[in-house]
C-alpha cells in the first residue's frame, strides 16, 4: 500500500501552473493506436544492418537476446519500488547510497509553464559513485555493469553504420564517470493532465529504457504526430541520443518522446544513459557536416544553462551551422 507522506509535494507546489482548468493539448495523440517499435534480435546475422536502419528511420528500436537477465531486472524494480516509498522528507535529506544530494529530484524547478512541468520523482545515479554494502548498492551496480556493457556494444555497431567512415568509438569515449541510471517513479495525477516527463530527447549517445510496468504513458514524435509506445516489462528499449545524431551528420535521429502521467495508476521505469567523457570532441567527418564540432562538456553546459534561463532545452539546434 502506498505511503501518501512518501509522494512529493508536487500539486502544492505547482498549482499554479494548472490555471483555469488548463490541459495540455494532447488532441494529437492517436490513443487506439500502439506503437510496436522495431524488434532487433542481437543473434540474428542482420541484427547490425537492421539496427542501423532502425536508428536512421525511427531512432528508437527494441532488443531481445541482450545478456541483461529478466531476474536482474526484476530485483532491479523491487529495490526501486522500497527506494521511492521512504518518506518524502527522507528522500530529500537523506543520501542514498552515499550519492550526492542532488541525485534525487522531483517535479521541474525551472518549469514557467505547464508543458515544461514533469509530474514525477527521479534518481541519477552515476557509475562511479556510492558506496555500502546493501543488496540494493549491489543491484544498481550490477545492472549499471549489465547496462553499459550492452549500451557499448550497441553504440560501436552504430558508429560502424555510419557511412562514410572515419567514425570511430574505442570503448575508451565512453566513460563510466559519465553514464548514469535514472530511476524514474511517475505519481498518478488526478485532478488534470499533466506530462510525467516533458518532451525531450536524450542528451546522450544513447539510452537504454525498460518499462517496468504495463501502465504505459511513453510517447514518441512519428511523422510530426504523438504515438505511444506498448509498454513491455520484457523488453529493453533502445533510443539514440543528441550526440549520436550530431556525430551521424543526422543519419541517426534524436527523437523527441514524453512520458504521460496517468489519472489513477503509478508508473515506474529504468534508463541507463551512455556518455562519453566531458572533453570529448562530438565531430562528423562528414564534407558538410551539419553541427560546428564541441564537446560532451561544453553540450552539457550550454543544456542546462538554457534550461536555467528558459525553462527549455534547445539542444542541438543551438550547434546547427548556418546554411
Ligand atoms: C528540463 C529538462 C531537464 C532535461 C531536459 C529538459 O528540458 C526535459 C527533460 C530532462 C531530461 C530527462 C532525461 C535526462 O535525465 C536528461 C539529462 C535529458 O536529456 O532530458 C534530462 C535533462 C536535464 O536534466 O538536463
Ligand atoms: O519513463 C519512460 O518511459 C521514459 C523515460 C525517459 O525518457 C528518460 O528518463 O529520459
Ligand atoms: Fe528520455
Amino acid at each position: 500500500m502506498e505511503d501518501v507522506q512518501s509522494n512529493p509535494p508536487l500539486m502544492a507546489t505547482y498549482k499554479h501552473l494548472f490555471v483555469d482548468g488548463r490541459r495540455l493539448d494532447d488532441g494529437a495523440v492517436d490513443c487506439n493506436e500502439c506503437l510496436h517499435l522495431p524488434v532487433i534480435d542481437l543473434n540474428s546475422a542482420a541484427a547490425e544492418v537492421d539496427m542501423v536502419r532502425a536508428a536512421s528511420e525511427w531512432g528508437f528500436f527494441q532488443v531481445t537476446n541482450h545478456g541483461v537477465p529478466q531476474a536482474l531486472l526484476r530485483e532491479l524494480h523491487e529495490e526501486q519500488v522500497a527506494v521511492f516509498r521512504r518518506p518524502f522528507e527522507q528522500k530529500v535529506n537523506e543520501r542514498l547510497l552515499d550519492f550526492s544530494p542532488e541525485s534525487y529530484r522531483w517535479g521541474t524547478p525551472t518549469a514557467n509553464c505547464l508543458e515544461q512541468l514533469s509530474w514525477s520523482e527521479a534518481y541519477h545515479i552515476p557509475m562511479t559513485t556510492g558506496s555500502g554494502s546493501s543488496r540494493c548498492r549491489a543491484v544498481i551496480e550490477e545492472v549499471s555493469k549489465a547496462m553499459y556493457e550492452l549500451a557499448q556494444k550497441l553504440a560501436a555497431i552504430l558508429m560502424r553504420g555510419i557511412t562514410g567512415g572515419g567514425e570511430t568509438m574505442m570503448t575508451s569515449t565512453t566513460r563510466e564517470e559519465t553514464c548514469f541510471l535514472r530511476l524514474n517513479r511517475y505519481p498518478p495525477c488526478a485532478i488534470s493532465s499533466a506530462f510525467g516527463l516533458c518532451p525531450h530527447t536524450d542528451s546522450d549517445l544513447l539510452t537504454i529504457l525498460h518499462q517496468q510496468d504495463t501502465i504505459g504513458g511513453l510517447q514518441l514524435l512519428k511523422g510530426g504526430r504523438w504515438v505511444a509506445v506498448k509498454p513491455d516489462p520484457a523488453a529493453l528499449i533502445v533510443n539514440v541520443g543528441d550526440l549520436l545524431q550530431a556525430w551521424s551528420n543526422d543519419l541517426y535521429r534524436s527523437v523527441e518522446h514524453r512520458v504521460m502521467a496517468n489519472a489513477t495508476a503509478e508508473r515506474f521505469s529504468m534508463a541507463f544513459f551512455l556518455c562519453p567523457s566531458y572533453d570529448t570532441i562530438i565531430q562528423s567527418s562528414h564534407a558538410n557536416a551539419s553541427y560546428r564540432s564541441f564537446t560532451f562538456g561544453e553540450y552539457r553546459k550550454q543544456i542546462m544553462e538554457d534550461v536555467r534561463s528558459t525553462g527549455r532545452k534547445l539542444g542541438l539546434q543551438r550547434f546547427r551551422r548556418s546554411t
